[in-house]
């Protein structure tokens, strides 16, 4: 007999089939709900177990990184008390009422020539300087060698490091400071003016702003310079003239300088005198500089240039011996009043002042080559050229008579006999070498 099979019953089945995958979606979902839970809770778990170890340093550091750090730590902090040393030593006084002088700028030519004064009256000298590359810095580290021969010490840094000002200020109650590091060079700014604006303004209210939160504050001796008086036509030279032409941006940074000064001593009480120089030259000085480059020229047998201004004149400059400057900036130290601000704060008027310090005699360029060709026995080769416009001015002459009134400033070195003294300096220090050479002579 045919077994009788009946159809299936479709509907029935797709309902099952629906139903079954309908239970399978529902399981499925549960086990993904259940697996992101598990793994929610083990990133949490992890998550306390770094925050744990990060906030009790648990484990600690293997032994040895551990052993490593405190020599090192070590290390650091006996180099630091051995640097604090120098620096505290340096500034000490060594005589009764003697000055605590921060030297900025302190391995250049001025600012050894003062650091080195200051020193031998027995004032505490403390010298900051970044040493670049500017001119040679191997020049500065024999003047920092010659300072430390005198127990001057001379921290290497920038203006612009707010942290190591302050942590100088800390170290030591300096009564003053002779700030004298500057970005010098009335040509060299058409080359690279940042660096006027980095060290001449930057850095001098970097000064002024750890000079002011100071306690006690400073006060504040710093170098100007001659060539504020710019396009100024007067003659001679005084503080009362217009100082608003200037002709190169190394003036026009040192003219901000003066009203810079002018808004510090305002608001904060600082004391501030600015000291105009007047073309400084000597031993121990500025390679950079006319009167030093003319002379290694000359030894050379290299031809120099000599500028003329644009109607056929010669070029003059009030050239201010050395220790006529050192005497000048010592004067101002000494007549300094004090600072009248404290916690940031004025608490009276301070003192302003301005001065030239000069030679209040102007000499012609060709006169400063010829004394050099006496002195050296040999004969320039002169290029007589018409003055470049790139910020240089036909002449300077000071009227010193306000520093004369106020510390008696009084210039005693006339040209021929300080460029004796230099040129014998630098004979002594460059040695006989650079006397010209047979080929030298030939080739040229
Ligand atoms: O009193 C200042 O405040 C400035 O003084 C100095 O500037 P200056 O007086 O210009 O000195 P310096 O360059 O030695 O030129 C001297 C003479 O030689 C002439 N000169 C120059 C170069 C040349 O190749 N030929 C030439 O005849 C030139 O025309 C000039 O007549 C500092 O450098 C400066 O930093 C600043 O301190």
């Amino acid at each position: 007999m045919d077994r009788m099979v009946s159809p299936p019953d479709t509907s029935k089945s797709i309902k099952l089939e629906r139903y079954n995958s309908y239970i399978r979606r529902v399981n499925s979902t549960k086990l993904l709900n259940a697996s992101s839970k598990l793994l929610f809770r083990a990133t949490l778990l992890v998550a306390l177990i770094l925050v744990f170890l990060f906030t009790f340093n648990y484990p600690p550091l293997a032994d040895t990184t551990h052993r490593h750090l405190h020599a090192h730590s070590h290390f650091l902090s006996s180099a630091f008390g051995a640097w604090e040393k120098q620096v505290r030593h340096s500034s000490t006084p060594r005589r009764p009422n003697g000055l605590t002088v921060l030297v900025t700028g302190a391995a250049g030519f001025v600012g050894s020539h003062c650091s080195l004064a200051l020193k031998r009256r027995g004032d505490g000298v403390l010298g900051l300087d970044n040493f670049n590359s500017y001119y040679d810095p191997s020049l500065k580290r024999a003047r920092q060698a010659m300072l430390a021969k005198h127990q001057v010490f001379i921290v290497e840094g920038d203006l612009n490091d707010t942290p190591l000002l302050r942590k100088l200020f800390d170290v030591v109650a300096f009564t003053h400071v002779l700030h004298l590091a500057a970005q010098a060079g009335v040509r060299y700014a058409m080359q690279n003016p940042q660096s006027y604006i980095t060290a001449n303004i930057a850095g001098f209210v970097n000064l002024l702003e750890v000079a002011k939160s100071a306690n006690p504050q400073p006060s504040i001796v710093w170098a100007s310079s001659s060539s504020v008086y710019g396009l100024n036509t007067q003659n001679p030279f005084s503080e009362l003239h217009r100082t608003d032409q200037p002709a190169s941006l190394y003036a026009a940074t040192k003219k901000a300088g003066e009203e810079i000064a002018h808004t510090y001593n305002h608001i904060y009480g600082l004391s501030l005198t600015g000291l105009r120089f007047f073309t400084v030259y000597g031993p121990w000085g500025r390679p950079d500089m006319a009167y030093f480059f003319f002379t290694k020229d000359i030894l050379q047998g290299k031809t120099i240039d000599v500028y003329e201004t644009q109607d056929g004149k010669q070029v003059a400059r009030d050239f201010t011996y050395i220790d006529d400057i050192v005497k000048g900036c010592l004067g101002a130290l000494d007549t300094a009043e004090k600072s009248t601000g404290s916690g940031g704060k004025k608490r009276g008027p301070a003192q302003l002042r301005i001065y030239n310090l000069g030679n209040t005699s102007p000499v012609p360029v060709g006169n400063l080559v010829s004394i050099l060709e006496g002195l050296l026995n040999t004969k320039a080769k002169k290029h007589v050229i018409k003055m470049p416009s790139n910020g240089d001015v036909p002449y300077t002459h000071a009227n010193v008579s306000l520093a004369f009134r106020d510390f008696s400033y009084k210039p005693t070195t006339d040209l021929p006999t300080g460029l004796r003294k230099f040129v014998k300096w630098y004979v002594g220090y460059y040695g006989p070498q650079l006397r010209p050479k047979r080929e030298s002579r030939l080739d040229n």
